[in-house]
This record gives structure tokens, sequence and C-alpha cells, in this order.
């Protein structure tokens, strides 16, 4: 390690990735390396990658999810780059039912992965954005390729308490309050958040999220256009991937192109929050009911 290095590295540097992937997964893994080289030397502990980085063309997502060497890949690149790896999500198979059966969709799965490439954590996606947006695309059906998870998961990282969920999952307050109650510090949230929804609810979404749950929100989003086939100028995403505090103050922000947002977490100024607004002890109210 160089006295450079030394200088650059805090305990709890972590960075937000931003992509635009298209339907070449090897050119979506060589963008997401550079970046991860660049968060390396500014000696950045803790990465998040988006939602769906190896590809967003749905049709390629079964053969993904049986690809090893693919996930050997991403495995391998927390050691490589000596940092905890958050892989946005990734399909993978969806785990057997009670009669042994399997749904023959795909899980959305967020891995974490410590620096030295063993799998930490898992969580699957709960809530599917099967939703008419006006734009391009126009409608999107997730659930026709995957299905849903339904366990929220916290996972202890060197950077602190990381509660995990992704993309359209920001909508549902009661999953990040219920993550807050399994002790998350740090709220992760890789994204492909549509152009059109992003510009209308991202920040505020992210903000409102950081302030109630008291704690650093780390999201990191798709950008730029998709080259779905056949239909190049369809899909759209916002981009603007940040880092913010747990009193909602933005720390670090991206534009509308792919690259790196890196913040210092401090957590002594996160426990002066909780303790002084003590709004998690104030609760008088059950979570919401169906
Ligand atoms: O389906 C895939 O191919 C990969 N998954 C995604 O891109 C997902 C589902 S379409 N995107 C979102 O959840 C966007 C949510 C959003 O934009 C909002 O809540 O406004």
């Amino acid at each position: 390690m160089t006295d450079t290095h030394k200088l650059n590295s805090s305990p709890r540097k972590v960075a937000a990735i931003q992509i635009n992937s298209l339907t070449d997964i090897e050119h979506n893994l060589q963008q997401i390396e550079t970046l991860l080289a660049d968060a390396q030397q500014q000696g950045v502990r803790l990465a998040l990658i988006p939602e769906m980085f190896a590809t967003l063309d749905g049709k390629q997502y079964p053969a993904i999810a049986a690809d090893d060497a693919l996930y050997q890949r991403i495995a391998g690149w927390g050691k490589r780059f000596n940092l905890w790896l958050i892989a946005g999500a990734y399909p993978l198979p969806c785990p057997p039912d009670a009669d042994g059966k399997r749904d023959p969709r795909v899980r959305s799965a967020c891995l974490v992965f410590d620096d030295q490439g063993e799998l930490q954590a898992r969580y699957d996606k709960i809530h599917l954005f099967d939703v008419d947006v006006d734009d391009a695309q126009g409608s999107y059906r997730e659930s026709d390729h995957f299905a849903p998870g339904d366990q929220p998961v916290v996972v202890d990282t060197p950077v602190g308490k990381v509660g995990l969920a992704i993309c359209y999952d920001l909508r549902f307050p009661q999953l990040f309050m219920q993550l807050r109650a399994q002790g998350a510090e740090i709220i992760s949230l890789p994204a492909a958040f549509t152009y059109t929804t992003g510009a209308a609810h991202w920040q505020p979404l992210l903000r409102a999220r950081a302030i109630e749950q008291q704690c650093y929100v780390i999201a990191a989003n798709q950008c730029g256009w998709h080259d779905d086939p056949g239909q190049p100028q369809r899909r759209q995403t916002w981009g603007h991937s940040q880092i913010i505090d747990p009193w909602g103050e933005v720390l670090s922000e991206a534009s509308d192109q792919p690259g790196l947002v890196i913040a210092t977490l401090e957590p002594q100024q996160q426990a002066d929050i909780r303790q002084r607004m003590p709004v998690f002890q104030h609760q008088r109210l059950p979570p919401g009911v169906r």
C-alpha cells in the first residue's frame, strides 16, 4: 500500500457507480471494472453498482442466471478491487418452494460480496415494477421476467449495517421502516429508474427515506438510452446517482453520464441526529395494513 493510498483512504468511504447498460454484456462489465479501479484508487471501502448492470435485455436473463463463469467474475471484483461490493441486481434462479417446485422466472437478486469475494448477503427484490409510464416504452411489466422476493435483508459491513432495497422498492416506505427496525444505518438502492419517473420522484423519495429512517442512502442508477434490440430509442433512465446523509443532505451527485460518486460516512453525526430527534422511539402507530 502506498502512502498516497493511505492519505486518500478513509475507513468509511463509499461509492455509487453509475453506468449505461447495453445489450453487450462485456461492454457493461468493462464500464464497471474501469470505475471500480477508480474507486479503489480513491480508497473506497464499499461500492454499489446499479440494478441489472449486466444487461437490461430481458431475453438474456435466463442465460445469465445459469452462467457460473459470469457469476464468478462478479464475485471476484471484491477481492480484485479490495472493497466490499453490492452488486445491484442480477438475475438468479428462484429458490424451490415447499413442494420442491421452482418458479421458472428469475429473481432480481442484490448480492453483497466482501473484499475476499465471499457472498455475505442476498436480497431478492420484493416490489415489482408493473407500471404504465408516460414515456417511449409506455408499459413496464417486470413480473413477466421476475418473481418477487419476500425477505427484507440487513447486512453488517465494515462501513456499517446496510439495508438492501432495489429501485421500485423505493416507493414502499414500510420496507424502509422494517430495515431500520432490523438495525440499518445505511440504505443501499441500486436502480434502473426511468427518466420520466426519475425526473419527477427520484431525489425527493431518496431524501425522504434518508430523513425518515435517519439513514445514509447510497443510490446507484442506470443512465442514458438503452439499446433494446430493434428499439434503440425506447428505454431511457435518469442517472443522478447520489449519496445522502441521515439529515437528508445530498453529499455527492452524478449527472446523466456514467461515473462515480463518492462520500465519507460519519457515524458520530448520525448518532447525534438519532439522539436529538428520536423519531424511531416516538412512533405510536403500527405500520400500515392493507
Ligand atoms: O425489468 C428489467 O429489465 C430490469 N428491471 C428494471 O429496470 C426495473 C423494473 S422494469 N425498473 C424499475 O423498477 C424502475 C422503477 C421506476 O422507475 C419507478 O419506480 O419510477
